[in-house]
């Protein structure tokens, strides 16, 4: 028995087909299209390619995106400053800081400053706090884009042990948030854990967002369970692969692949994310067409 592949190419892409026809809708209507601003601090070639695939994926969908390309030597202050411009431009209605940025600027300064209304990435304390208490609006892209494919396919979280290894503030403490609204018994791992294995042997749903090749031996797993890879790392060879043995397609259920899993639908999701942050700014009367 070999599990089944959680496609994420496949519904990433109905996902952003959905969204280009609301922005079809909104232009017919009169409505502009929603508009992103993405800002990229430094030189980092991993960053560039995210960036590029975040610009073309929007200009796909037919929204308007806008691009602030500034040096490693850029301050915080200036940054700041272009922070709070966006915030009070009525053309744009997500402001996306790409992560990471240069040692010398804080982040949590930096994402504490995009108005919550505009956080597409669904970092702010504020946005985190909403999903914490079961009021979610603008959600981490990654978490919900796994939850999306769960619900693709037809697969539920409600009574499920999940197990998520990994506590950071993108992926793993949200992804515990949304298993857990969504009814999941939460198990959340992390570099101080004792006995992983235990832990991981336990897991109905598999989260794993550490960042190193094969890090979960598929011998871990536990027969039928559902594997959510949300590694990126890349090889010598240049190939990418996630944090959990391959192997694992013999002993899961559902598994999603790396390339072509989780990454295609945190894109998916910041356009949803995007578009839903543009249909609340039209609310506000200082909206611009
Ligand atoms: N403010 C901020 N928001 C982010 O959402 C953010 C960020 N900073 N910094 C970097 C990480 C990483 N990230 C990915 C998005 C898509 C893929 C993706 O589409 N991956 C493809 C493969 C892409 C390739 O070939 O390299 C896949 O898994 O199939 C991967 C990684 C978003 N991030």
């Amino acid at each position: 028995m070999s599990a089944q592949i959680i496609d994420g190419k496949t519904v990433s892409k109905a996902v952003r087909q959905k969204i280009k026809s609301q922005v079809d809708e909104r232009l017919s209507q009169g409505l502009r299209a929603p508009g992103l601003a993405v800002i990229l601090i430094g030189d980092d070639p991993a960053s560039s390619v995210y960036v590029n695939n975040k610009k073309r994926a929007c200009e796909e969908v037919g929204f308007v995106s806008k691009s602030w390309h500034w040096p490693e030597t850029t301050t915080q202050g200036e940054l700041l400053a272009l922070i709070k411009e966006l915030n009070e431009d009525h053309s744009i209605d997500g402001i996306l800081v790409q992560l990471p940025l240069p040692a010398h600027i804080e982040a949590e300064t930096v994402i504490e400053s995009i108005h919550p209304d505009k956080d597409v990435d669904g970092f702010h304390p504020y946005n985190i706090g909403r999903l914490t208490v079961r009021m979610p609006t603008l959600r981490p892209c990654t978490p919900y884009g796994c939850m999306t494919l769960l619900k693709h396919y037809g697969l539920s979280a409600k009574g499920k042990h999940a197990v998520i290894v990994g506590a950071s503030n993108i992926v793993g403490r949200p992804m515990s948030l949304e298993l857990l609204l969504a009814g999941a018994t939460t198990t959340v791992c992390h570099r101080f854990t004792a006995d992983l294995q235990t832990h991981v042997s336990m897991a109905d749903i598999l989260v794993v967002a550490v960042g190193k090749p094969n890090f979960i031996p598929a011998q871990w797993l536990k027969p039928g369970c559902i594997v959510l890879d949300v590694g990126i790392n890349r090889l010598e060879d240049g190939s990418l692969t996630g944090d959990v043995d391959k192997e694992a397609m013999k002993i899961a259920d559902f598994v999603t692949p790396v390339p072509g899993g989780v990454g295609p639908m945190t894109i998916a999701t910041l356009l949803e994310n995007t578009l839903l942050a543009c249909e609340r700014h039209q609310q506000s009367p200082y909206f611009s067409t």
